[in-house]
């Protein structure tokens, strides 16, 4: 295998794909498009997304389950409106071996439209509230715009949740509640800074009552991209499936038949392995993957060095002892430690093998630093190398993990900050965008100001054609409306109007180019 051949900001797709395959995270599946292989070092950072988001719902009530990845054509149409906007790309299965099969059947897309029936049958009383279920899972979206490994794919996993509440209040508490979880896998495992904000009406769940979104950045392309979403659904579903319960309240009617009968409020959230997709844009650089110590598989490697052919056979034969004593010592650390033993390989080749691969931190061992009891440690993040005493070297090694772990974020979140503009003038908005930023303003909320503004900031029509062919024709989409609001300038109800048009403007949105 081989490095990496081209600059990330030289032609950033084709780094993105080297990367991947290279550092063996993923594979391309010839068969079918959009479609591709997994591979170990990626399905560890999903298993370990899993494992902090399982634990944290767990904690939240929720209980995980799983419904059939098929649903009828009839079921699924049932919530007209939301399916007919994703009929394009919905897959159905029409034959069984050789025989047309009577009523096609959907693969789901996302599975509301295979829970609900049941869920009204589960619930009758507000004793049976809250209902709170999640399933990890894949689901099938037929996209047809460009498919992009993790960012875009025809199949994905993801979970899903899905809950049921005696009141809108109760719903809106776990929306948020869950929108931080959200964050946390985002910021605290995969270093990857996000913002917390709400759809506008065009952009969120159709089904749904509102939408609340974390919204990440890819800074080399100057792109939003929407990381992760949790929708209150309102009453919308539970009257389309009868999800009813009789008003605990209500004084039973005299004949205690036609008693009051409320609709449950129901939520759904979703966070999928798109979020790989978009720590591996954050954080890789040109020679490879870089993984934060949170999610990577192998946190140190421990190689030996000057093992030249001058060096006596027991010389050798102690760097390597000590080698495995070192990772044995940071393995009982908890440390995720591995050796690279390999003596058919020079140092200088296995450090970037490792690199490639996105290995936190390297350990050098050789003979003089045996004479002298200690290791030279080396940062993927930083190429930084520091001399470490092997006395209390685990100490040392994690403080350097959290360390990487913290610099990652916190670099990626700086670069982030600098690249959301606020932006007070029309004629400011697309010379932002080209800028390769986000930019905040003040807006009016209203759809045609949002189609207005995708229109006049979608690059054919502005007068200088694009340098080059790669630059996004594309137009801003809103991505959200940041629940943190910028206050320097405050907008001023009744007097600041709107970027776009000279309504006034209700809160500055965040607006992009966007995946
Ligand atoms: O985003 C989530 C989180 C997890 C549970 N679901 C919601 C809403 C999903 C919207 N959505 C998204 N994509 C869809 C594609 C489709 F083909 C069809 Cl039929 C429906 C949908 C659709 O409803
Ligand atoms: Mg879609």
């Amino acid at each position: 295998q081989i490095g990496i051949e081209v600059r990330k900001d030289a032609d950033f797709s084709t780094w993105y794909t080297q990367v991947l395959k290279r550092s063996e995270m993923l594979e391309y599946y010839e068969e079918v498009s959009g479609c591709y292989i997994i591979r170990p070092l990626a399905y560890n950072i999903w298993q370990e997304i899993q494992n902090f988001l399982d634990a944290s719902i767990k904690e939240m009530g929720v209980e995980n389950t799983y419904f059939p990845m098929f649903v009828s054509q009839r079921q699924l149409e049932r919530e007209k409106d939301h399916v007919e906007g994703f009929a394009p790309e919905v897959a159905w299965v029409t034959k069984a071996g050789s025989s047309e099969m009577e009523n096609p059947i959907a693969i789901r897309p996302t599975s509301e439209t295979v829970m609900y029936p049941y869920f009204a049958k589960w619930i009758r009383t507000h004793r049976d509230l809250p209902l709170k279920v999640n399933q990890w899972c894949n689901v099938v979206r037929w996209e047809f715009k460009k498919p992009q490994p993790f960012i875009r794919t025809r199949e994905f996993l993801w979970q899903e949740g899905h809950t049921a509440h005696f009141t809108q209040e109760e719903a809106d508490i776990e929306v948020r509640d869950i929108l931080e979880l959200y964050r946390k896998v985002y910021e605290d495992l995969l270093a990857v800074p996000v913002i917390k904000g709400v759809k506008s009406e065009k952009e969120k769940f159709a089904g749904g009552l509102y939408t609340t979104t974390i919204e990440g950045f890819i800074p080399t392309t100057g792109r939003g991209i929407q990381a992760a979403t949790s929708h209150c659904l309102g009453q919308n579903f539970s009257k389309m499936f009868d999800i009813l319960i009789e008003d605990p309240n209500a004084p039973a009617g005299s004949d205690g038949k036609n008693a009051k009968k409320l609709y449950v409020w129901q939520n759904s959230w979703g966070l999928t392995t798109r979020s790989i997709g978009v720590m591996v844009m954050i954080h890789g650089d040109d020679k490879g993957l870089v993984l934060p110590p949170q999610v990577a598989q192998i946190q140190v490697i421990v190689i030996p060095c000057g093992l030249t052919v001058k060096i006596s056979e027991e010389k050798k034969r102690s760097v390597e002892k000590k080698v495995n004593e070192v990772v044995e010592e940071l393995k009982s650390a908890g440390i995720r430690a591995k050796s690279d033993l390999r003596d058919t390989y020079t140092p200088g080749y296995k450090f970037n093998h490792w690199e490639l691969r996105g290995v936190p931190l390297r350990l050098e061992i050789g003979p003089r630093d045996l004479t002298n009891q200690q290791v030279l440690s080396s940062r993927r993040d930083t190429s930084a190398k520091e001399p470490i005493p092997l006395a209390d070297l685990t100490t040392h090694v994690s403080a350097i993990l959290k360390t990487i772990q913290k610099d990652m974020f916190e670099k990626a979140k700086k670069i982030y900050d600098d690249h959301r503009k606020i932006v007070l003038k029309w004629e400011d908005f697309v010379p932002s965008l080209d800028d390769k930023n986000l930019v905040l303003v003040p807006w009016c909320e209203q759809e045609k100001c949002e189609d207005a503004i995708k229109e006049r900031s979608s690059r054919s029509n502005v007068e200088q054609e694009p340098e080059d062919d790669k630059a996004p024709s594309m137009g801003a989409k809103s991505l959200c409306i940041p629940f943190e609001q910028p206050q320097n300038p405050p907008i001023l109800e009744g007097e600041t109007t709107c970027i776009a048009c000279d309504a006034f403007a209700k809160r500055y949105a965040l607006f992009g180019r966007s995946y």
